[in-house]
């Protein structure tokens, strides 16, 4: 019988389902990271919200584990390349929460327009300072939601019911979309300058960290009120502090830190600044709806293979799977490689299928390349909802067979059309099995994409690769593979490298400033 943990506090009706389902079942929550990698060696699944990490010293305690299942939508706490790298399926529930979370944003929206928490305190406290507490108006202002995915289109929708003007910054946000939402799709410069109040509702990314920065705060109207129920990270709090100090920021609300559980801050104490611990998901419908979710999809898949939300792994029937899965992983990580190398707005992304691949099923292969693409820029994408999502964000996808072989027996070819133009990468795979990327936006390589890596472009010139691998020594980055190839002799080179653990940025920069250096960049597949 299969094994689950529960290790993060959860609704009981998800100890309830595993049970009637024939899975054995264990809570145990609170634990460190030491009590985990202890025990978490007998479970098959792992059932978390966000308190518990799952880093790679977790993981590789976990030697029977075959899914991790998120009751909830970030899985930032989960070290996604390492699950992948071992076999292990990650799952979430990409809806259960959105209403509660957008709920939670209105209502911190009203706790900074009427001081609400201060006034509570103060009455409560015996003082009735009717005159110390001037609120304002929601109504006739203007919101600006950095996000318009399913939480902030949520929090557009009852914006404008509360008569709130609302703008978006978005760069994946289609016109088409901001239409039927009704709101005006606008450069984040412009949001900062037009916004009384502020609220975050994308994922943590590498494009989104800090997206309110210390110069970004600068630009914002005086007197702005910001909210952040996405993730800690988004907002440099220094600078939140230093600008409610000095009276340009009217109030800030947050519900997630940099540091969580945030026990001290900074900014506690601060006037116009109102917090909560990480509520945003914390009512009993959206945990109810989590938990059953999640239990099911766990369930489904320990006893019986089927595969839901999963964010490493394409949903897939009994009967196709032996043949299509290797195609899967392929076109899975041909679209993360043009997703991490491609920045802007994406008008078309064609896959092109070659030679043995022609005769299969693109659909999965297609929904593959979207949902590797699309999972740089959105946590709740799978293979089941990338078309859609591509869609909404104004991608116009094209698939392409040729029956006919050219240079491999069989290829997946992968092109990206934005404003710069349209260029593409290509794999195949090798012994019908192991997935290979043979060219690399019109430049021959040879490589494996897996674990972390380290992309560089450069100049091709005598001397360049024992001065990266110097540095690298230097730096005591540990190289596992090492792949090259250029365009021409003295012509654009590009070196494809597998690195033990992620590409910090002290390490970019010092790669950046070698001499002959183009670009370069830290990939995790
Ligand atoms: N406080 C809490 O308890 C909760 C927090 N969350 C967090 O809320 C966030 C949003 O969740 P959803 O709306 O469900 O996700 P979503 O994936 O549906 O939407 C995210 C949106 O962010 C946009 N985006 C990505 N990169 C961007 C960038 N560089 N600039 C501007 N926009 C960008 C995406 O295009 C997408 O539309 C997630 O981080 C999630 O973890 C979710 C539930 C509860
Ligand atoms: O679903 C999410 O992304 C959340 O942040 C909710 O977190 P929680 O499950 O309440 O710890």
């Amino acid at each position: 019988m299969p094994k689950v943990l529960i290790a993060d506090k959860m609704d009981p009706k998800a100890a309830q389902i595993f049970r009637e389902r024939g899975v054995e079942v264990d809570e145990i929550t609170g634990k460190t990271p030491e009590e985990l990698i202890a025990i978490i060696g007998e479970y098959d699944g792992l059932a978390i919200r966000s308190s518990t990490k799952v880093t790679k010293a977790i993981l590789a305690a976990a030697t029977n584990l075959k899914v991790i299942g998120r009751a909830g939508i970030g899985v930032d706490n989960v070290d996604i390349p390492a699950a992948s790298a071992q076999g292990v399926v990650v799952m979430n529930t990409p809806f259960g929460n959105s209403i509660t979370t957008a709920e939670h944003a209105i209502a911190l929206m009203f706790a900074l327009a009427r001081q609400l928490p201060e006034a509570d305190a103060s009455t409560q406290a015996g003082k009735w300072e009717k005159n110390r507490f001037m609120g304002v108006e929601l109504t006739s202002k203007t919101l600006g939601l950095i996000g318009a995915g399913n939480i902030g289109s949520i929090v557009a929708d009852r914006a404008r019911g509360l008569k709130m003007k609302v703008i978006a910054f978005d760069p994946f946000l289609s016109p088409e979309r901001a239409l039927e939402l009704g709101i005006e799709k606008v450069e984040l410069d412009d949001l900062l300058a037009r916004a009384d109040f502020i609220t975050l509702h994308t994922p943590l990314t590498d494009q989104t960290r800090n997206i309110l920065s210390a110069e970004a705060l600068a630009k914002t109207k005086k007197g702005v009120r910001i909210v952040n129920c996405a993730r800690g990270g988004l907002i440099d709090e220094a600078a939140l502090k230093a600008g409610l100090d000095s009276g340009h920021i009217g109030g800030a609300a947050l519900d997630v830190f940099v540091e969580e559980p945030a026990k001290a801050s900074p900014l506690f104490g601060t006037p116009n600044f109102v917090s909560t611990p990480h509520l945003g998901a914390s009512t009993t419908e959206a945990q109810v709806n989590v938990a059953i979710q999640v239990a099911e999809q766990m369930a489904d898949f320990l006893v019986a293979g089927g595969v839901t939300n999963a964010l490493n792994m394409p949903s897939l029937s009994a009967e196709e799977a032996p043949r299509l899965k290797p195609y899967m992983a392929l076109a899975e990580k041909l679209g993360s490689l043009v997703g991490q190398l491609t920045h802007g707005a994406i008008a078309r992304i064609s896959v092109h299928a070659e030679g043995a691949a022609a005769e299969l099923n693109q659909k999965p292969i297609v929904a593959a390349v979207l949902a590797g693409f699309l999972r740089t820029q959105t946590d709740t994408v799978n293979m089941v909802n990338a078309p859609l999502l591509a869609k909404e964000r104004g991608i116009e996808v094209r698939e392409v067979r040729t029956e006919r072989e050219g240079d491999y027996h069989t290829l997946l070819r992968v092109s990206v059309k934005t404003d710069a133009g349209e260029r593409s990468v290509a794999g195949t795979l090798f012994g019908d099995s192991a997935p290979r990327v043979v060219e690399l936006f019109g430049i021959k390589v040879e490589a494996d994409l897996a674990g972390h890596m380290l992309y560089v472009v450069n100049e091709d010139a005598p001397g360049f690769i024992g001065r990266l691998g110097t540095l690298l020594g230097t730096a005591g980055v540990n190289i596992g593979t090492f792949h090259l190839g250029r365009r021409s002799a003295g012509g654009e080179a590009v070196l494809l490298l597998s690195i033990d653990d992620a590409v910090t940025p002290e390490l970019l920069a010092q790669v950046r400033a070698l001499p002959g250096v183009k670009t370069a960049m830290g990939l995790a597949f």
